[in-house]
C-alpha cells in the first residue's frame, strides 16, 4: 500500500513492529506473546499452559460462530461479549476479569485475536497471510463452538456451516491441536487430576510437543504413542479428534505425518481462512506486508515556525554505522529542503526473524530536534535518501498534509489553518472505548477566526480547548 493511509499503517504497525524501538511498549502485542511457552495471567512456566494455545483457541472460539450461509458471526471479537464467552460450549476463562490481557493496555479486542498470528510464528509456526478491516460486534453471536461429546456427523455438518470440508475439517483441528491440551479444572470428564509438577494446572497435552507448532500431533497419532486425551482418552464418547482424525480413513493425518512441509503450509492456509473468516458486510484490506521505507512524522506550528519531527524505519536492515540517511522535503514553491536523519535503534518481528533500523529526522536518541520549515514555502511531501538511492514510493513520495494542524499548546489553542483551504468546517475526531472495549469517535468543532485572515499570512489560527474532552477520554 502507499503511505500515508492511517488505517493501514496503524494496522502495519501493530503487525510488525514487535519489539525494540517504537514499538509502542504498552500495547505492543509482543508483550502479550512472550513468553509464549508458558502462561503468563498469572506468570508460571510450570501451570502446563501456554500463552501460544490459549489464544489459538480463543481466535477459532469467536470464528466458529460462522454461518456461512446466511453471514453471520465470525472473527468479530463477539467472544469478549459476557453473554458469549459465559456459555457452556466456551469452557474458558473469563475474558473481563481483573486479570484478563483485555484490561492491559486498552487494545481493541481484534488487536489482541490477531496476535495468534504472531503467537503461531513465535513457537515456530509458519507466517500467515494478515488483512485488516475487522470489526468489532457490539452483540453476541448465535451458538455454535463444537464440543467434544459431539458426534461426528455433527462436526462435519458444525465445520460446513463455518465455510470448511471435512478434509479441511482434519486439518484445521490438527493444525490447531498442535498446541496445549485438555484442562482438569474445565473438563474434569475427560482429564483427571495429573498430579504432575511440569502441569500444575493438570492439563492433558494434544501432543509432546505442546508449545511449538510441528506435525507431531499427526507423526504421534499415526504411530499409535499418542496421549491426547481427545484420542485415547478414558471416555470415548469425547475422543472427538480420534474420529474427526479417522474420518477419512487417516488419509489426511498420514500425509501430515509424513511431509511437515505439507503440514505447515496447510496450517498457514487454513489458520489464515480461520482468521478471515468475517462477517458478510466486512470487507478485509489486502494482506499487509510490510513498507520498505516507513516514515512516521509529526508536523506542528510553533509560534511562526513550522516543525517537523518524526522517524524513518527501514525494514529487514540491521545496524550499519557507514550507512548515510539523509530526508527530503519539498514544498509548494518547488524548492527541496534536505537534513540528516541519525540512526536511533532497531526493533525485531516475527521472533528475531526481522530486524528493522530506525533514524530520526536531525535527531539522535539523546536529543530530538525538529527540522524548521518556512510556513509560507510548507511541506508536501517527503522522500529519502538511503545511501544515495532515492526511496520515494516509486515517484509519489510521502505526502505531507500541511493545510490542518495542530498548534505545540496542548488541548487548549490553536489548530493553524493553512490559507487557501478555506474549510467549511474543521473538528477533531476523538476516539472513546466503552466497558466492553468497543469503539465510538467523537467530533470535536474547532472555532473558526473571529477576525479576517491577512493575506500575507501562510495560516490562521482556529481555536478550540478540549482539554475538559481528552481528560474524560
Ligand atoms: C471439533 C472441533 C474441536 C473440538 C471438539 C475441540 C475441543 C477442545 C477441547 C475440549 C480443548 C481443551 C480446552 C481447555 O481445557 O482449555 C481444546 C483445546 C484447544 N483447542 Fe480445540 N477443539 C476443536 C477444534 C479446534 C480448532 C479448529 C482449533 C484451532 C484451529 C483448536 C485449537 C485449540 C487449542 C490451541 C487448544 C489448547 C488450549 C490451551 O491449551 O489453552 N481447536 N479443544
Amino acid at each position: 500500500y502507499v503511505w500515508p493511509s492511517p488505517q493501514l499503517d496503524a494496522l502495519e504497525a501493530v503487525r510488525f513492529d514487535q519489539l525494540g524501538f517504537n514499538t509502542l511498549s504498552a500495547t505492543t502485542l509482543a508483550s502479550f506473546i512472550q513468553p509464549c511457552d508458558q502462561f503468563t495471567f498469572p506468570p508460571s512456566s510450570n501451570s502446563g499452559r501456554s500463552n501460544a494455545a490459549d489464544w489459538i483457541r480463543t481466535a477459532y472460539h469467536d470464528a466458529a460462530t460462522h454461518n456461512s450461509t446466511d453471514g453471520t458471526g465470525g472473527m468479530d471479537g463477539s467472544i469478549r461479549l459476557q453473554a458469549e464467552h459465559a456459555r457452556a460450549e466456551m469452557r474458558m476463562p473469563s475474558l473481563s476479569g481483573p486479570s484478563s490481557p483485555l484490561r492491559i493496555g486498552k487494545l481493541g479486542y481484534f488487536e489482541l485475536l490477531r496476535s495468534s498470528h504472531l503467537r503461531l510464528k513465535y513457537s515456530g509456526g509458519p507466517e500467515i497471510a494478515f488483512r485488516g478491516g475487522r470489526l468489532d460486534a457490539a452483540v453476541p453471536n448465535a451458538p455454535g463452538v463444537p464440543v467434544p461429546e459431539q458426534g461426528l456427523a455433527s462436526h462435519i455438518a458444525s465445520f460446513a456451516r463455518q465455510g470448511f470440508t471435512q478434509t479441511e475439517m482434519i486439518g484445521l483441528v490438527a493444525c490447531g491441536h498442535t498446541f496445549g491440551g485438555v484442562q482438569h479444572s474445565f473438563f474434569p470428564d475427560i482429564v483427571n487430576v495429573l498430579i504432575d509438577p511440569t502441569s500444575t494446572e493438570d492439563v492433558a497435552h494434544f501432543d509432546s510437543t505442546f508449545v511449538t507448532f510441528d506435525n507431531n500431533v499427526a507423526a504421534e497419532y499415526i504411530s499409535g504413542t499418542t496421549k491426547s486425551p481427545l484420542v485415547v482418552g478414558f471416555n470415548d464418547t469425547t475422543n472427538s479428534d480420534k474420529r474427526i482424525f479417522g474420518s477419512d480413513g487417516n488419509v489426511t493425518m498420514l500425509s501430515f505425518a509424513n511431509s511437515p512441509e505439507l503440514f505447515t503450509s496447510t496450517c498457514a492456509n487454513l489458520f489464515a481462512r480461520m482468521l478471515d473468516t468475517v462477517p458478510s458486510g466486512v470487507e478485509l484490506t489486502d494482506v499487509i506486508t510490510p513498507l520498505p521505507v516507513k516514515p512516521s512524522v509529526n508536523l506542528i506550528m510553533n509560534g511562526d515556525t513550522l516543525q517537523l519531527s518524526g522517524l524513518v524505519r527501514l525494514w529487514n536492515t540491521t545496524e550499519d554505522p557507514t550507512r548515510t540517511v539523509r530526508v527530503l522535503w519539498h514544498d509548494h514553491v518547488g524548492g527541496t529542503g534536505n537534513g540528516t536523519a541519525n540512526f536511533l535503534d532497531t526493533s525485531s518481528s516475527t521472533g528475531g526473524k526481522y530486524t528493522a533500523t530506525w533514524y530520526g529526522f536531525n535527531s539522535t536518541v539523546f536529543s530530538f530536534h525538529p527540522l524548521l520549515l518556512d510556513p509560507v514555502a510548507g511541506v508536501t511531501s517527503l522522500s529519502f535518501l538511503v545511501d544515495g538511492n532515492l526511496e520515494d514510493q516509486g515517484g509519489l513520495g510521502f505526502a505531507i498534509q500541511d493545510g490542518f494542524m495542530l498548534s505545540q499548546t496542548s488541548c487548549q489553542g490553536g489548530a493553524p489553518v493553512r490559507n487557501g483551504v478555506n474549510p467549511s468546517r474543521v473538528y477533531l475526531e476523538q476516539i472513546n472505548i466503552d466497558s466492553v472495549q468497543r469503539r465510538s469517535i467523537t467530533e470535536n468543532d474547532i472555532t473558526p477566526p473571529s477576525q479576517p485572515v491577512a493575506a500575507n499570512s501562510a495560516y490562521s489560527l482556529w481555536s478550540m480547548n478540549l482539554c475538559q474532552s481528552f481528560e474524560h477520554s
